[in-house]
């Protein structure tokens, strides 16, 4: 399934102030709107701007479809889901980009949760009473049962959201309006106090506490891992067959980097190694493609609520030559990791002719990561 994100910036931020909108402010060293689109690392992106800050994206270098915005956040959702329209896109996460801190553990209930429904949503029950206010004095109070804060990224199946705009046409408070609208159901997902809306000039102190507190959490893994040769054809190191006079000896299809580079993530998790997770006695993983281990292990990152800095794996071998290839495993393993591809290193040496790799029977492998709170 191919998940689209919008990202919506071309609001003007007026309620922030500021000499320029709130989503091009800087909040920890970096605009906004960066941070907001950073949190959809690896998914097709699309950020809706106002026409007078295409200087200030492209200054930037973000990686994303830029789209052009309309009048209302409506309308400029509605141009996004335009531009995606006849794309292959099955699912899409319309996300507001003033809300730069979104956790990963939030996207990551989302998307889950459309695999049931045609609509998911974050919020968070209204906990604290609430009065009608008149002339300055407390004049009535209202019942908050059942009662929610709404957030973003408001997630859909693409095809029924694209139907629901284009059949109302007039404004919505957001998507999950438009959609219920039209007939959709959407569930409620757990939201996260950090998902703050930057609103007013207030809440950038706010956004810059929780940053600071997030850059405290880094957790770093590492991973090993050796497979034997055996006859073959050719051997999957990173997620790439590369043609050799030998195979390598497996459980599974015995890519000993890929093996590495999860255990370094599940080391980070301190959620064991693949063993644990595919036990060798279970001949369901017999031959199994290693990248159902890779990926399960950076789900299980974004549900605890991280994301990956960066990973480096190093190969060790003789033969077969590792340059001509490097490149293509730090792609593979970047779409399996739903990552940017500058988060991942792939490189390798010998071992001088010593020992088990120096007498080329087998391939050895390390990696590190380094996962931080998002
Ligand atoms: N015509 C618009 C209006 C809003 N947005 C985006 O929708 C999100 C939520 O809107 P809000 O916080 O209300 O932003 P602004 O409209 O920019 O704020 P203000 O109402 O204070 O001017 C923001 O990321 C904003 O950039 C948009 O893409 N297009
Ligand atoms: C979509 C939204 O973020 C849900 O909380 C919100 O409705 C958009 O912001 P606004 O301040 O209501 O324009």
């Amino acid at each position: 399934m191919t998940t689209a994100a919008i990202i919506t910036a071309a609001g003007r931020g007026l309620r922030a102030g500021g000499d320029v909108p709130k989503q091009w402010q800087m909040l920890a060293g970096r605009p906004v709107v960066a941070h907001a689109v950073a949190a959809f690392d690896g998914m097709r992106r699309v950020l809706v701007m106002h026409p007078d800050d295409r200087a200030r994206a492209e200054a930037i270098g973000l990686d994303v479809q830029i789209v052009e915005g309309g009048a209302t956040r409506t309308q400029s959702v509605r141009n996004a889901l335009e531009a995606l329209a006849g794309q292959g896109i099955s699912r899409v996460l319309i996300h507001d980009g003033a809300r730069p801190l979104v956790p990963q553990k939030v996207i990551a209930a989302v998307i889950a949760a459309l695999d049931q429904a045609q609509g998911a949503a974050p919020a968070l029950a209204v906990t604290d009473a609430l009065w009608r206010g008149a002339a300055g004095l407390v004049a009535g109070t209202v019942p908050r049962d059942g009662l929610f804060r709404a957030q973003t990224p408001q997630g859909f199946r693409f095809d029924a959201i694209l139907a629901a705009h284009r059949a109302h046409p007039a404004e919505a408070a957001d998507d999950v309006a438009i959609a219920r609208a039209h007939g959709l159901d959407v569930v409620i997902v757990a939201g996260d106090e950090d998902n703050l809306k930057l609103t007013f000039p207030g809440d950038f102190a706010s956004a810059e506490a929780i940053l600071r507190g997030r850059q405290m959490d880094l957790r770093v893994g590492n991973g090993f891992d050796v497979h034997a040769f055996c006859d073959g054809d050719g051997v999957w190191l990173c997620g790439v067959k590369v043609p050799h006079g030998k195979g390598l000896l497996g459980h599974s299809d015995a890519d000993v980097g890929m093996h590495a580079l999860t255990d370094a993530i599940y080391g980070a998790l301190a959620e064991g190694d693949i063993g644990r997770h595919f036990p060798p006695s279970d001949p369901q993983w017999k031959g199994a493609e290693s990248k159902i281990f890779l990926a399960h292990a950076m789900r299980l990152a974004r549900a605890k609520g991280f994301a990956l800095a960066n990973c480096d794996v190093t190969l060790i071998c003789e033969r077969p030559k590792v340059g001509p290839h490097a490149e293509a495993m730090r792609q593979a393993l970047a779409a399996i990791m739903e990552v940017a591809v500058e988060k991942v290193s792939v490189k390798a040496t010998t071992s001088e002719r010593l020992g088990f790799t120096g007498r080329e029977e087998g391939i050895a492998a390390m990696a590190t990561c380094a996962l931080v709170r998002a």
